[in-house]
Order: structure tokens, then C-alpha cells, then sequence
């Protein structure tokens, strides 16, 4: 493969202009959560879209519609599909990725503004989206312009899904996933996301399995305004105080789900996946020192993993509503919105989830006696996606990591959740290969996210090795 050395040659090359370029789109604040950077995540899908079609891609802007988001009538972000190269005699790649980035302040502790990258000494390029996901986005654009630069032939036809709403529930795209399967990514052969992390920082993986998520609100209002605690409180039921209640009976502190029934769809360990567990690279002493202090339930790195990808979990996120400024304001508030989601697992399924959470939460409301009203809201839900890494997709995946890296990749399962794996699996009918870019330590959803430069250049590299790997696959061996 000579063309590939050539193609390395060139990465290595441009490496700190692909910083720059990395730079370019972290300014740019698509928080697909906050209302008012709306304009700013439509703004990155236009230019993810301008520099493809510079390229000589064809692209499609797909609108998925209306969004009401805290009251207010938004323009969801598009959805970009692209197709480049469309030559019969070459295989066809689809990738996946997202274009926005969870949201980030300099007062949630980050070290630096959040929208300008910092290129650290140690190599950490700093900044929100680095490595969710707009590191790896820009990295396939970066992997097919340096193959035009170097005059190498593109190995495959490559089309391309990326959109700006990942991070709240990826509202709309199964609609255009499933209008398009037979029309705009007709003829894909396999499908390839790089969107998420590695299992340590210097071994690559190789990803089969993803956890699904089931968000919910618990809204509590009583008194048409906010009160004074002095005058009212003992006297009226408080909105915060059945709040504060029924999180607490949620789950325990050793992270076990107190809801009945939610344990009973989970699939039981083989001994087949027992085996899985022995060869990856994954230590309790980096994790920790990761997390800065030993907060670890699970007292071996077995039950750690298993925690992270086979049993379902729920977490407790916030409340909405609560006075949580400094000071010491002594209200009584009149209504809050406490938000928690749970990782659901194989075989869950997320109607049942909802069932068994909202009948739990009823019946302990009922028990508390109170005349304040209480409701509970699903309002994202998505699917967990296990598949056989045996397809030779994965085996391409891992002859690219051997080329790259020079080991074999772990194979692994990811704790978090791409519900739109599943929808492309079932919908284009091609296997799906996770191919992450990011390290263990890289803070995803975090203060201080960052992807380190060597995983960044690495993984152009590895996207390119990958798409040469796949173009000299026998898919037919599936
Ligand atoms: C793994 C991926 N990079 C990611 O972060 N996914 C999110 C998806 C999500 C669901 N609701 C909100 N975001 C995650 O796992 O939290
Ligand atoms: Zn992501
Ligand atoms: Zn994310």
C-alpha cells in the first residue's frame, strides 16, 4: 500500500494545520441544547456543507423540522447528507457524526473559554466538541481532502450523514433515516461512526455495543408563585420537598436502580462474554486517577466494566426550577423539574422502561400524601445496539489499527449512546463499525474536553487506512 504512506506522509505534514482547522470549527458554539445558539449550530452544519461541496462532494441539506424548545418554535439544525465519489467498480462507506456539542461555560470550571482551542504542551487540544465530535467529523473531511492533495485515488465512494442534534436526542433523524435508506444511501456496503472513546490512552478499539437512554422529567408545582419560607413553610406542601423525595428513591447509592421490574429484561453474562473481559486494556489506578479521586463503587475493574456496558444505570442530572445561585435566598419554590435518564441495556425495551418508571414514581407520590400535583415526561428515549464484531467491516477496522498504531485493537462496548447506530443497522441494512478517535481521559460532556493531538493526526490516518483496508475487504465473506 504505498499510496497509504503516502497519504501518512501527508497527514504528518499538514498536522498543525489541521490544529488550525480544528480551531476554526470549536469557535463555533453549535449547543444544540440552548435556545439561543440555534443560529450557531445551523451555522456549522453550513459550513460542514460548504467546505464538502469546495471539495467536489454533492451534498443535501435535509430540514427536520420544528423544535419547541423551552416554549419557544425552533428550526431544527440540518441534517447533511453527502455522497463523494460515485464510481460502481469502488465500495460504498457511510459515516455518521454530529456537528453539535453539549453545553459549556467558564463558570461550570473550565480552565479556558470553552470555544477557543488551547494546543497544551502535553499535547491536549482543548476546547468543547474536540473529541464529541467535531474532531472526528472534521477528520473525515481532512482524510478526503489530503487523499485530492497528495493525488491519491479515494479508495471508496463515501457518503456521509452528520447532523446537529446528537446531543438532544437526535429529534428527527430516524424520519430521514428511514425516508432515505432507499434513496440517498442506496448501495452503502457499511457504515462507519466515530463517536466515541477508547477504553484506555494508548490502546485503540474497535466498539460492538452501545447502551440505550431513557430521559425523563419529574415536574412538582404546587403554589401558583414562589413563597416565603418564613411564612409558608410547615404550613403548605413543598413542590422541592416531594421532589427531593422521590429522586432519592430512584436508586441507591451503590448505583442499584430501585425501580421493581427494571432488572428483569437484562440479559444474563455468558460465559463466552466472561472471556471478553480478560484481555482489554483497563485499570481501576488510571481510572482513578482520571476522575482525580477514588469515587469507584465496584471494587475490581470487571464489575466496572460490566456496570459501564451491560447492566443498566440511572443518573440524576438536575432540577430545573430550584433556586441554585449563591446566597441564601429563603424561598419556597413553586415548581420544579427534577431530570434523570437511565442507560438501558440488552433486552430492554424502552416502552416497558417508561411503564415501570412512571407506575414506581405514581405510586411513591401517592404515598406521600401531598396536594401538589406531580408528572412524569419521557422526553428522549433511544436505543441500546449490540452487534457481532466478526463482520469484515471489523476485520478491516482492525487491520487499519494494526497499520496505524502497529497492535491489535480491544474490542469493546461504550457505556454511552448513538441511538441512530441501530436505526442504520436495521434501515440501510449494512454493518455498523464503531471506530473511535478519542482517549478514556478526554472529558467528553466535561469542563476542560479535549482530544489529544497525537489521537487527532493518529485518526486521520486511521479513517484513511481504514476506508484503503475496507476498499481491499471481500464483503461478500460476511
Ligand atoms: C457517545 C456519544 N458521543 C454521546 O455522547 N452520546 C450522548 C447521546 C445523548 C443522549 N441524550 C443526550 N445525549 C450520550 O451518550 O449522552
Ligand atoms: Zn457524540
Ligand atoms: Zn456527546
Amino acid at each position: 500500500m504505498g499510496s497509504l504512506d503516502t497519504y501518512f506522509a501527508l497527514v504528518e505534514q499538514n498536522k498543525q494545520e489541521f490544529v488550525e482547522r480544528l480551531r476554526e470549527v470549536v469557535a463555533i458554539p453549535s449547543v444544540s441544547g440552548d435556545a439561543s445558539k440555534r443560529g450557531e449550530v445551523i451555522r456549522m452544519g453550513e459550513w460542514l456543507q460548504a467546505k464538502w461541496e469546495e471539495l467536489g462532494a454533492t451534498c443535501k441539506r435535509v430540514e427536520p423540522g420544528k423544535q419547541n424548545l423551552d416554549g419557544e418554535i425552533l428550526d431544527l439544525p440540518p441534517v447533511i447528507l453527502g455522497q463523494y465519489g460515485n464510481d460502481p467498480s469502488k465500495k460504498t462507506v457511510l459515516v455518521y457524526g454530529h456537528y453539535d456539542v453539549q453545553p459549556a461555560l467558564v463558570s461550570d470550571g473550565w480552565e479556558s473559554d470553552p470555544f477557543t482551542l488551547v494546543e497544551k504542551e502535553d499535547g491536549r487540544l482543548v476546547g468543547r466538541g474536540s473529541t464529541d465530535d467535531k474532531g472526528p467529523v472534521l477528520g473525515w473531511l481532512l482524510c478526503a481532502e489530503t487523499h485530492k492533495q497528495a493525488g491519491i485515488e479515494f479508495p471508496v465512494n463515501l457518503k456521509f450523514c452528520f447532523e446537529g442534534m446528537e446531543e438532544s436526542g437526535s429529534e428527527g433523524l430516524d424520519d430521514i433515516i428511514i425516508a432515505e435508506a432507499d434513496g440517498w444511501f442506496k448501495g452503502t456496503d457499511v457504515v462507519c461512526i466515530s463517536d466515541n472513546y477508547w477504553l484506555g490512552k494508548s490502546r485503540p478499539c474497535l466498539t460492538h455495543g452501545l447502551r440505550g437512554v431513557s430521559y425523563f422529567h419529574l415536574i412538582v408545582e404546587g403554589p401558583g408563585a414562589d413563597l416565603h419560607s418564613g411564612v409558608f413553610g410547615g404550613t403548605v406542601h413543598e413542590p422541592m420537598v416531594d421532589l427531593v423525595h422521590l429522586l432519592s428513591r430512584l436508586v441507591d447509592n451503590k448505583g442499584r436502580i430501585q425501580v421493581p421490574g427494571i432488572y428483569d429484561q437484562v440479559m444474563a453474562v455468558t460465559d463466552a462474554e466472561e472471556e471478553t473481559y480478560e484481555s482489554v486494556e483497563f485499570s481501576h489506578e488510571a481510572l482513578v486517577a482520571d476522575l482525580k479521586n477514588d469515587v469507584l463503587i465496584h471494587d475490581n475493574e470487571r464489575d466496572t466494566l460490566k456496570h459501564r456496558w451491560r447492566y443498566p444505570t440511572l443518573s440524576i442530572h438536575g432540577v430545573e426550577g430550584a433556586f441554585h445561585a449563591s446566597g441564601d435566598k429563603t424561598v419556597i419554590p413553586a415548581k420544579v423539574r427534577g431530570k434523570f435518564s437511565l442507560r438501558t441495556v440488552p433486552n430492554m425495551e424502552p416502552r416497558k422502561v417508561a411503564e415501570l418508571v412512571t407506575k414506581f414514581l405514581d405510586d411513591e407520590f401517592a404515598k406521600l400524601g401531598s396536594k401538589n400535583r406531580m408528572q412524569v415526561v419521557e422526553t428522549h428515549g433511544g436505543r441500546w445496539w449490540y452487534s457481532s464484531p466478526d463482520h469484515p467491516n471489523f476485520v478491516a477496522g482492525a487491520r487499519a489499527v494494526e497499520r496505524v498504531f502497529g497492535v491489535k485493537p480491544d474490542l469493546t462496548r461504550e457505556g454511552g449512546s448513538i441511538p441512530v447506530t441501530l436505526t442504520f443497522e436495521e434501515n440501510v441494512k449494512a454493518n455498523v463499525l464503531l471506530l473511535p478517535m478519542g482517549a478514556a481521559d478526554d472529558g467528553a460532556h466535561s469542563i476542560n474536553e479535549k482530544v489529544d493531538k497525537r489521537n487527532y493526526i493518529e485518526g486521520i490516518k486511521l479513517f484513511g487506512a481504514y476506508l484503503h483496508e475496507i476498499a481491499a475487504t471481500d464483503l461478500a465473506a460476511a
